[in-house]
């Protein structure tokens, strides 16, 4: 490993393949679940698909989701006005990380601290821009998220 660059979460991860397994995972989870069924009952046939490009383009791997679907313009628009409630968001990531098991993403604490930083932070953010009356920017780049404090450990 380079010393003084750590490789990318996406790559830590498994790149596009493991995070297409992610959410493949979570969007067969939702059909079952109470509180998301109602919530993804019309969603795109490749929603799952979409949001797995989303995810590989936020962790560090190519910039697909912005050229090729919309970027984050139409990710915001597709959260506006949804109302998530916080028990929805709060299930939103509870399936995520069950999903993440499922499917063997990384289970080092480096990498789930990050994972799950991104999760809550995304979360919060779509829960609140999906209020009725929100109004926020409809531009904006796609995040890049990083490690954090804690890159993998290099004696
Ligand atoms: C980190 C958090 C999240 C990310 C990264 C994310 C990502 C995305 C993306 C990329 C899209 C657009 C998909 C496309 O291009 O077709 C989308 C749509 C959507 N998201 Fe999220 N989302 C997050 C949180 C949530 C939460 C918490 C909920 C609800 C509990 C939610 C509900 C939806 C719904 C209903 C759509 C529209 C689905 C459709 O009609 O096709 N999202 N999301």
């Amino acid at each position: 490993m380079d010393k003084q660059q750590p490789p990318t979460l996406y790559d830590w991860a498994g790149g596009t393949e493991a995070f297409m397994a992610l959410c493949a995972a979570f969007y067969r989870k939702v059909p079952h679940d109470d509180l998301l069924a109602p919530v993804f009952a019309h969603m795109h046939p490749r929603h799952a698909e979409h949001v797995a490009t989303w995810l590989a383009e936020v962790f560090g791997g190519p910039a697909t989701y912005t050229a090729e679907h919309g970027g984050y313009p139409y990710m915001l628009s597709q959260h506006l006005n949804k109302g998530i409630t916080e028990p929805q968001r709060r299930r939103w990531v509870n399936l995520m990380l069950d999903a993440a098991d499922e499917v063997g993403l990384p289970g080092d604490p480096e990498f789930r601290a990050a994972f799950v930083s991104y999760l809550e932070w995304g979360t919060r953010l779509a829960r609140d821009n999906s209020q009725p009356g929100a109004d926020p920017p409809r531009e904006a780049p796609v995040p890049r998220w990083g490690w954090g404090v804690a890159p993998p450990y290099q004696p």
